[in-house]
């Protein structure tokens, strides 16, 4: 099954407990909050204090993806504030090895991510040893980016790569996900699908647009499963 991700970077903050119950009820599997510190990316967003807000509205998954320069700085205010998931990059972290260690010792899941540039293959040697690999499909700093087509060879190349080195590792994209893009990235291999503007811009609201987007991906799945 594919599991639909959405990314609060693109909801209305004035509504953000009502608008991550609505997306809950409407069968997100977990929320995507996007962590941006000015420095590995061009953007400023959101820090522990929203996990700590978010945490008694849902039970679903709150996973962070921290674009900072320095993770391991913000890790433990994360998991204390109720993350279950920490996803950092391979570009800051060359050997992820320990701060995959203080995630999983904290009882959390880990995922690794990387930007369009990096080689796939990179990231290899580290995808026995964690939960989530994330492929952006778009350079992060900014929601609402157009998707970089040449990330469906990427992601067929990581689903091999999955297959390969620990094949219940979660491959998940994100970056101009929608109802066009997200068949051919779920029938290259993603499983799990963040999306922002289509989900919180959707002009049908986003229970619609998240039951759409779950429907499209699970006759996607069906030509790979
Ligand atoms: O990581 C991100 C930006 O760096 C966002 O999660 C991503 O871009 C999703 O937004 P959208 O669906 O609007 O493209």
């Amino acid at each position: 099954m594919t599991a639909i991700a959405p990314s609060i970077l693109a909801a209305d903050f004035s509504r953000l407990g009502d608008l991550v119950r609505e997306v809950d009820r409407a069968g997100a599997d977990r929320i995507h909050i996007d962590v941006m510190d000015g420095h590995f990316v061009p953007n400023l967003s959101m820090g522990s204090v929203v996990v700590k807000g978010l945490r008694p509205v849902t039970q679903k998954s709150l996973e962070v993806h921290l674009m900072v320069q320095d993770p391991g700085k913000f890790l433990e205010g994360f998991l204390t504030a109720g993350a279950d998931r920490v996803i950092f990059h391979l570009e800051v972290e060359p050997d992820p090895r320990p701060l995959i260690s203080r995630i999983h010792q904290a009882g959390k899941k880990a995922g690794l991510a990387f930007n369009p540039d990096k080689p796939v293959d990179e990231i290899a040697p580290f995808l026995g040893l964690v939960d989530l690999a994330l492929c952006m499909t778009v350079f992060p700093g900014f929601g609402g980016q157009a998707f970089i087509s040449s990330s469906i060879d990427r992601v067929r190349q990581l689903r091999e790569l999955i297959k390969t080195h620990n094949p219940t590792c979660d491959l998940e994209v994100d970056g101009g996900i929608d109802a066009v893009t997200a068949p051919g990235v779920v029938a290259a291999g993603a499983n799990v699908l963040v999306a922002g503007t289509a989900i919180f811009g959707a002009k049908d609201g986003p229970t619609a647009a998240v039951k759409h987007l779950a429907d499209l991906a699970a006759h996607a799945a069906k030509s790979w499963a």
